[in-house]
């Protein structure tokens, strides 16, 4: 049978980048996207954002809502400090799947922890499953009406501390108005939007970065 989206990036990784080099990865995805098949990737943009974002917290702690195809979690993996506790979330198993085999390639396997489920049946049961007490950066890039349940579930399960940073993708575009509105609106959380563009393309969109107050 023909071959899936996420299977055509993989042998595009797997053809273009260097085994245990994640910026070799990262490149190899973005040309795959420019050049081949558009995928919902954070890309290269919206990714230098999300990296500067990363290092500037520098969390021992990270939660992603969103793998796809490991894209995100391998620019987020590769910034991090040595024993920091990373876990990403993905619904799709076939997605799963492919994420799993390009984040080794990366030669990052050992710095994720990525967990098939839907989130809101995962964030319940995640101090007890893997043993955090509260998240220090979350990223999210999953359905995109999962956002503020889920930012709610986030802080009636205690998982957000003072300091705690939320950065969500995809805020203009596909858009999250209602999320947009709780936390700009909300005297828990600092809000800043980061304009950009929706992955590989010129249409409008942006990353918004929520600091939880307490
Ligand atoms: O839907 C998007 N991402 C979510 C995929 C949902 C899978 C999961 C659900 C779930 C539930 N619980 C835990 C983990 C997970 S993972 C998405 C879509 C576009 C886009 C698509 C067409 C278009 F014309 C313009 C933009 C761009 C993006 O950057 C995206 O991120
Ligand atoms: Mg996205």
């Amino acid at each position: 049978t023909r071959s899936t989206r996420p299977q055509r990036m993989l042998k595009a990784v797997q053809k273009n980048a260097i085994r245990g080099n994640p910026e070799s990865v990262i490149s190899a995805i973005d040309y795959f996207c420019k050049h081949s098949e558009w995928a919902m990737n954070v890309g290269d943009e919206k990714g230098c954002i999300l990296d500067s974002v990363v290092t500037e917290v520098d969390p021992s702690t990270v939660l992603e809502l969103g793998t796809y195809c490991g894209y995100s979690t391998v620019r987020i993996a590769r910034l991090l400090s040595p024993g920091t506790k990373f876990i990403t979330v993905e619904f799709n198993p076939a997605s799963a799947e492919v994420a799993r085999k390009i984040i080794a390639y990366a030669g990052l396997q050992d710095k994720v922890t990525l967990v098939e489920g839907a989130s809101g049946d995962l964030i319940p049961q995640i101090k007890k499953l893997y043993g955090i007490t509260t998240f220090d950066f979350i990223f999210l890039d999953h359905w995109k009406d999962r956002y503020l349940p889920d930012i709610k579930l986030f802080e009636e399960y205690g998982l957000l501390r003072k300091g705690s940073v939320l950065l969500a993708d995809n805020v203009i575009c596909p858009g999250t108005p209602e999320y947009l509105e709780y936390v700009r609106n909300s005297p828990r959380y600092e809000s800043r939007y980061y304009p950009s563009h929706l992955e590989y393309t010129k249409v409008e969109d942006g990353l918004e970065k929520s600091l939880f107050l307490g």
